[in-house]
């Protein structure tokens, strides 16, 4: 065991990081903030919701001067919600020195930005498409930054995000400290990300798998028609606290949520063609727990820390391995246990051998759920509701009544009543998603893994979305307001890809 007090840190951040309840820093922290701290360059490798954000995020700080109001650390992360995320992380860990941190990102007025940004803060976490508008714009400069970190950096470095990310280096000073940080990191990407390093220190927090124990992973095999019925049911008997459902395109996620609510379940859609008010309500609410499924595209899988997420739903499953790593990893964070479910249709097995040869952990195949099971478990869910009324112990005044009922009732009948009329019983309202092809086969596939990767073409709002959205010029692309555009990859066939199916 690691206190932070042994990691040399000062009396303010010590504070801060008591604060905000952490006992013990976690391994990727003991590892990574003594080397940070001398300003090696590093790689930080670790797996999903271990504290990789305060692993650089308490180093930074450290080395901030608080009383030189200049941009001195720029965090860039993919997300605009991860953007806030860290930013918000950040400056609970600078609260006690006086550690100013701004996100900015696209989709938010630009003005406030402007504004937020002549206040002289000490740190900026931005989603690239944002930071270059500004640095176009010449309303945010660079030149006395001396900390760079790319969170999720594989995300950041693939194929689509590098020409941002060499744009945005460029306006730093070469004599920079960087920090990369990831729960994958696939050697391609390793090498790349190399190039912007100088002696780069790997610090891998060993593991014998990708993933965390504490997360349960199934999977089903199960028709692509039949996957909504073994959804609903699967909801019925686990009765998540919170989940996430991931489908793989903006239609997809749009669909599942509309026919998640006909069957009476409160749900709502994330993805990155939603306005981004609409974007911070539903998040808001996922986390107010006034939502209880939150149905997403990869544009949720990476870095978002929601306690409470109990359950992930593969409905589609992923594009690669590291979305299931990243996907899955929303659940089972900081030491509490998590479940995973993927859905695989039966041309699809391939996709899962692959995912678990590089996770190195094996799926438990489970059976597509009847619709007694779904029964029983809302019938579970009755039974644990009524009892929690009991110990609560607040029923004095229904004593009587249920004194006078008995008189005339048998007791098994009665209480068989109670749980009939606390039962939600399984939806069966008929629902059309439609059809999505399987995920093709690949050869090379795993050779090629960040290269083209086309999929089948589909119709509908996704080649909508390719049209409007692919192929716009750098110069088009770093102008004004910039839209959704933070979220997606560019500059590649994966680009299009990917931008279609957030
Ligand atoms: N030393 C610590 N002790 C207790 N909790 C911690 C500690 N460090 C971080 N946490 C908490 O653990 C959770 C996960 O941390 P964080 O989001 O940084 O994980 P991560 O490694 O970046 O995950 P991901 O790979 O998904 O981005 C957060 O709620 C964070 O506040
Ligand atoms: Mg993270």
């Amino acid at each position: 065991m690691t206190t932070f007090s042994e990691l040399g840190l000062s009396p303010e951040l010590l504070k801060s990081i008591n604060n905000m309840g952490f006992e013990e820093a976690t391994p990727i922290q003991r590892d990574t903030i003594p080397t940070a701290l001398k300003g090696t360059d590093l790689i930080g490798q670790a797996q999903t919701g271990t504290g990789k954000t305060a692993a650089f995020g308490i180093p930074l700080i450290e080395k901030i001067d608080v009383k030189a109001r200049k941009i001195q650390g720029i965090v860039l992360a993919p997300t605009r919600e991860l953007a806030v995320q860290v930013g918000e992380e950040l400056n609970k860990i600078g609260q006690f020195k006086g550690i100013k941190t701004l996100p900015i990102y696209g989709g938010q007025s630009i003005v406030r930005q402007i504004k937020a940004l002549k206040n002289g803060p000490h740190i900026i976490v931005g989603t690239p498409g944002r930071v270059i508008d500004h640095i176009n714009r010449k309303t945010l400069k660079l030149e006395d930054v001396h900390t760079v970190v790319l969170d999720e950096a594989d995300e950041m470095l693939n194929m689509g995000f590098i020409e941002d990310i060499e744009t945005i280096l460029e306006n730093v000073p070469s004599e920079r400290h960087t920090m990369l940080f990831s729960a994958t990191m696939p050697k391609q990407i390793q090498k790349l990300a190399e190039r912007f390093m100088k002696d780069v220190l790997v610090i891998r927090v060993k593991a014998s798998e990708m993933t965390v124990k504490s997360i349960e992973q199934e999977y089903v095999e199960v028709k692509e028609k039949q996957k909504f019925d073994a959804l609903t049911r699967l909801l019925d008997i686990q009765s998540p606290e919170l989940a996430i459902v991931f489908g793989r395109t903006k239609r997809r996620v749009d669909e599942l949520s509309e026919a998640l609510n006909k069957r009476g379940y409160s749900a709502e859609g994330i993805h990155g063609d939603l306005p981004q008010s609409k974007r911070d309500m539903v998040l808001r609410a996922f986390k107010n727990n006034t939502i209880e499924v939150l149905v997403a595209t990869d544009v949720a899988a990476r870095g978002l820390d929601i306690s409470g997420v109990s359950h992930v739903y593969n409905f589609d499953i992923p594009q690669d391995p590291e979305s299931y790593v990243h996907r899955i990893g929303r659940t089972g964070r900081a030491g509490k246990t998590g479940y995973a479910v993927t859905f695989i249709t039966p041309r699809e097995i391939d996709h899962l051998y692959t995912i678990e040869k590089i996770t190195k952990r094996k799926m438990v195949k489970r059976s597509v759920p009847s619709m007694n099971e779904a029964m029983e478990g809302q019938q579970r869910m009755a039974v644990e509701k009524l009892l929690s009324v009991l110990e609560d112990g607040d029923v004095g005044s229904y004593k009587q009544t249920a004194v006078e009922m008995l008189e005339e009732h048998d007791s098994v009948s009665l209480v068989s009543a109670a749980l009939k009329l606390l039962t939600k019983e399984p939806d069966t309202t008929p629902i059309e998603l439609t059809f999505e092809p399987p995920l093709a086969v690949k050869k090379g596939r795993r050779d090629n893994r960040y290269g083209d990767r086309k999929r089948p073409q589909r119709g509908g709002s996704d080649s909508r979305d390719k049209r409007r959205t692919g192929g716009r010029s750098d110069k088009q692309r770093h102008q004004g307001g910039g839209g959704n555009r933070d979220m997606s990859y560019r500059a590649s066939k994966r680009t299009r890809e990917d931008k279609k199916a957030r």
